[in-house]
């Protein structure tokens, strides 16, 4: 896991901002290989969204050939309403850049029906290739998505009940008024941020901190679903100096200088290399199993996924760059590190040669 820390907002959302466009840029997408992106709402990314904006009007990047996921939407809000999902990723980002309409994706809260809608939403992200980089960010509790605590950390896209907590934070968007908030929403399950192959959660101010600690000092678990980054071969976590104020000292200075050296040695993140490197290299078949899988009697219970990315294990290790080898550790007895004793170089003389006084009366 990377940990970029930042000294403010502005600073963590310009590194994520150009963190996407270089990667767009390295990507260099085409109609036939499009990037793939999956994107949040909330306070958090507007910032990122912000400068991607700007970026593009400057011309510095195209989003033509991005195909977008939206992780999550509102059951049961019209589309626009101005607190959908919906009408935020159009307000902060899609009305202000060149993304084909016909490239994004945005689960239906509406739907006639919940359940085909996310089988549905999977299934497009499998057509499309997965994900190249999902951009999140978290609640309070730790939540990636909605992808609630106690959520299965090897879901997929599902209707959920949004926890109190949430319907309390987000109440803020529906003028501080708890029962306007819908107390339930479509959202893409932990186990399709991880399928994703790289992943990017941008975490700002303190009152996300205790999350950020949970998430990065101690293990996976399902009541804080952000630490089930720790199974992922890339992820990243960018973060203002605010963020950190329950990590200890000495995780974020390891983190800062992990950061440096990295700088220092000419690279930023290593990534799995072919699948990265966009028009030329083959994407990896992706085998997500999906109701139409199911032959068994009943098709709403799908076989648990298991836990690790099949997009990632598509790909064979060997075409992982490696930093550098260690060496194997050879397990030796500390004995054999010590040199011989030179014995007439002896401390202690010959027991023999000792002079007790039961041999001194002798002598
Ligand atoms: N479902 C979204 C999450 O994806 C988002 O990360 C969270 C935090 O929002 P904010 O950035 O406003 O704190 O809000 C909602 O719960």
């Amino acid at each position: 896991m990377r940990l970029i820390i930042r000294d403010d907002a502005l600073a963590a959302s310009t590194y994520v901002a150009n963190y996407i466009i270089d990667r767009i840029r390295a990507f260099n997408p085409s109609a036939q290989h499009p990037f793939v992106l999956g994107l949040p709402t909330g306070s958090t990314p507007q910032g990122v969204y912000k400068i991607l904006v700007e970026r593009y009007k400057a011309g510095e990047i195209s989003f033509e050939h991005v195909v977008t996921f939206n992780m999550d939407e509102y059951v049961g809000i019209p589309r626009d309403d101005a607190e959908s999902y919906h009408s935020f990723m159009y307000k902060h980002f899609f009305s202000h850049v060149n993304v084909d309409p016909s490239n994004v994706h945005i689960l239906d809260g509406n739907a006639a029906n919940l359940e085909a809608e996310c089988v549905a939403f999977e299934d497009a992200i499998k057509a499309a290739g997965g994900i190249d980089l999902f951009l999140a960010g978290i609640g309070e509790d730790g939540h990636l998505a909605f992808n609630e605590p106690g959520s299965s950390l090897a879901s997929r896209t599902r209707v959920k009940t949004l926890a109190y907590e949430t319907i309390l934070a987000n109440s803020r968007f529906f003028g501080n008024d708890v029962t306007k908030v819908p107390r339930m929403a479509l959202t893409v399950g932990v186990q399709t941020v991880l399928e994703a192959r790289e992943v990017v959660v941008v975490i700002l101010g303190q009152r996300k901190s205790i999350a950020l600690q949970r998430c990065v000092e101690q293990g996976v678990n399902h009541m804080w679903t952000l630490s089930s980054l720790q199974l992922h071969p890339h992820p990243m976590i960018v973060v203002d100096e605010d963020a950190t104020l329950e990590l200890q000292v000495k995780t974020v200075k390891y983190f800062k200088s992990i950061e440096k050296i990295a700088l220092e040695e000419g690279f930023e993140q290593i990534l799995p290399s072919k699948v990265r490197t966009g028009i030329g290299s083959s994407v990896p078949e992706t085998r997500i199993h999906s109701l139409d899988d199911f032959d068994g009697p009943d098709p709403s219970i799908l076989a648990p996924q298991p836990t690790t990315s099949r997009l990632l294990r598509a790909t064979p290790a060997t075409e992982y760059p490696i930093r550098s080898v260690s060496p194997d550790l050879v397990p030796d007895r500390m004995a054999s590190r010590i040199p011989e004793p030179n014995l007439s170089m002896r401390l202690t003389p010959k027991p023999e040669l000792q002079l007790t006084p039961h041999n001194a009366i002798k002598a």
